[in-house]
C-alpha cells in the first residue's frame, strides 16, 4: 500500500517534504503523515530509488511470464518440430498413380505448388526384421539423396519416414496403402525415362548431336556424384529421367551409397546387363563401377537397343567375366567416339600399340586389361566445340577405369 501510493505520488514530492508536519518517526522515518485526513506521504530524500526499481522489474518479469503460461495452456499442442528434409503432409496433394516400383506405388502430385513424384513405399509384410532392414536402406537413401544439388540430378524435395496420414485417392487402384509408410518427394520430370527414350527409337535411332548431349548430363551427373563420393550402383535406362528439354537427371538413390574413403564394397548390386565384372564376381569395386554402367548406358543411348536381351546372371557371368565378351559397336558410329584406339592402352605396362578392339568385333576381342577413356569430340556438323571441351575435362576424372573393358 505504501509502495502503491510512493508509485502514485512520486512527481508530486517535489520540496514539500520539507514543509511536511508531525512526522511519524525520526529523523530516519520513510513516511510521513500530513493534512486533516492523514494521508501517508513518503520522503522523498528517503525513497530507495534502486530497490524500488528493482522490485518493480521483479515483478513485471513475474506477470510477463504469468501470461505466457496462461497463453500456452490456452494453445494447442505444440507443431512437432520437422527435420531438415521431413516434409509437411498439409502440403502434399498426391494425385494419380504413375508407376509401380519394386517396393512401391510412384504417384504424380504437388507439393507446396510444385510438381512433385511421391515415392509410397511398402515393405509387404515379411516380418520386422526385413521392413527394419528396408527402412535402414530408406533412411540411407534420403541422407544420400537430399544433399545433392546439380542440374543432372533429379532434386529432392522431402521425406516422411512413417505416416498414417496419407491422402491417397482411390481411384489410381492399385495396392491398399500400408497403415505406416514411408515416403520420398523429389521434383517430377515430365520426359519421362531415357529407356522409354530408346525403346521410342529403336527403329529410327536417336540423332548422334542427342546421343552426345545425352551422354554429357550423364557424365556430369554422375561426375558430380563422384566428386561427393556417392557410387550411384544402378546407373541403368530405367534409372535416368528426361525433363521437358530432354536433359537427363539421374534418379533412384536406393542402392547408393557413400564411399569411404580408400575402401572398396562387394556385393551383387545394379542389374545385369550392366554390372562390371567385378561387380558380377562378387569382388571388391568402387565408383569405377559406375563407369562401366556408363560405358553399358552409352552404347545403349547410341545404338537405341538392349545391350544384352534375355541373358540369364549365368549367361551374362560366363560371357562377361569368363569371356570378356563387350557389345558390338556397329561400324555406322562415328569415330569420335567408336574409336577409342588411341586411348586404350594395355596396362600391363609392356609398351605395345594401342590396341583398336572395336573394329575386330567380338570375335577379336583381346581381353587383356585395358585402361579405357571416354573421350569424344562432336564432329563439325553440330556446330559447338564448346561440348567437347567440357567433355574432355569430365574424361579425365572418369578416365581411370581399368576394368576389362573392351571397345
Ligand atoms: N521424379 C520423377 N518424375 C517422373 N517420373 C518418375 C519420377 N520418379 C520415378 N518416376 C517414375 O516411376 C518409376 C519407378 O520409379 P523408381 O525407379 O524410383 O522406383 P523404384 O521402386 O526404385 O523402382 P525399381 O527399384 O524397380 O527401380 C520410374 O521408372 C518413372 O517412370
Amino acid at each position: 500500500m505504501a509502495g502503491g501510493a510512493a508509485r502514485g505520488r512520486r512527481h508530486s514530492f517535489g520540496g514539500s517534504s520539507s514543509s511536511a508536519a508531525g512526522a511519524s518517526g525520526g529523523g530516519g522515518d520513510v513516511f510521513v503523515r500530513a493534512g486533516a485526513d492523514n494521508e501517508v506521504y513518503v520522503r522523498a530524500d528517503m525513497i530507495d530509488l534502486k530497490t524500488l526499481d528493482m522490485q518493480l522489474e521483479r515483478t513485471r518479469s513475474q506477470a510477463w511470464m504469468e501470461h505466457q503460461r496462461s497463453q500456452r495452456s490456452a494453445s494447442p499442442l505444440p507443431e512437432p518440430l520437422l527435420l531438415e528434409w521431413e516434409i509437411d503432409l498439409a502440403k502434399l496433394d498426391i494425385q494419380n498413380q504413375i508407376a509401380h516400383g519394386t517396393f512401391g506405388v510412384v504417384y504424380r502430385g504437388t507439393y507446396d505448388g510444385l510438381d512433385v513424384a511421391v515415392k509410397v513405399l511398402d515393405w509387404g509384410h515379411n516380418g520386422q526384421e526385413s521392413s527394419a532392414k528396408h527402412r535402414a536402406a530408406f533412411e540411407k537413401e534420403v541422407a544420400v539423396w537430399q544433399k545433392l544439388d546439380h542440374p543432372n540430378v533429379t532434386k529432392f524435395v522431402g521425406a516422411s519416414m512413417g505416416t498414417s496420414q496419407l491422402k491417397i485417392p482411390k481411384k489410381g487402384g492399385g495396392r491398399a496403402v500400408p497403415k505406416e509408410c514411408c515416403v520420398v518427394v523429389v521434383e517430377f520430370q515430365h520426359g519421362g525415362t531415357l529407356k522409354t527414350l530408346l525403346y521410342n527409337h529403336r527403329d529410327k535411332k536417336l540423332s548422334y548431336k542427342k546421343v552426345v548431349h545425352l551422354a554429357l548430363d550423364l557424365a556430369r551427373g554422375l561426375s558430380y556424384l563422384h566428386s561427393k563420393r556417392i557410387m550411384h550402383r544402378d546407373v541403368k535406362a530405367e534409372n535416368m529421367l528426361l525433363d521437358r528439354k530432354r536433359t537427363l537427371k539421374i534418379a533412384d538413390f536406393g542402392v547408393a551409397r557413400v564411399e569411404a574413403p580408400s575402401c572398396e564394397v562387394t556385393g551383387q548390386t545394379g542389374t545385369l546387363g550392366y554390372m562390371a565384372p567385378e561387380v558380377l564376381q562378387g569382388k571388391p569395386y568402387d565408383h569405377k563401377c559406375d563407369v562401366y554402367s556408363f560405358g553399358i548406358l552409352l552404347w545403349e543411348t547410341y545404338c537405341c537397343a538392349i545391350a544384352y536381351p534375355n541373358y540369364s546372371l549365368a549367361d551374362i557371368s560366363y560371357h562377361v567375366v569368363k569371356l570378356g565378351i563387350r557389345p558390338d559397336i556397329p561400324r555406322c558410329c562415328p569415330r569420335a567416339m567408336s574409336d577409342q584406339g588411341s586411348r586404350i592402352r594395355p596396362v600391363t605396362g609392356n609398351r605395345r600399340p594401342p590396341v583398336p578392339v572395336y573394329r575386330s568385333g567380338l570375335a577379336g576381342y583381346r581381353s587383356e586389361p585395358v585402361e579405357f577413356k571416354f573421350e569424344f569430340k562432336l564432329p563439325r556438323s553440330t556446330g559447338s566445340d564448346r561440348y567437347a571441351g567440357r567433355l574432355d575435362r569430365y574424361t579425365g576424372r572418369f578416365g581411370r577405369y581399368t576394368g576389362r573393358f573392351g571397345w
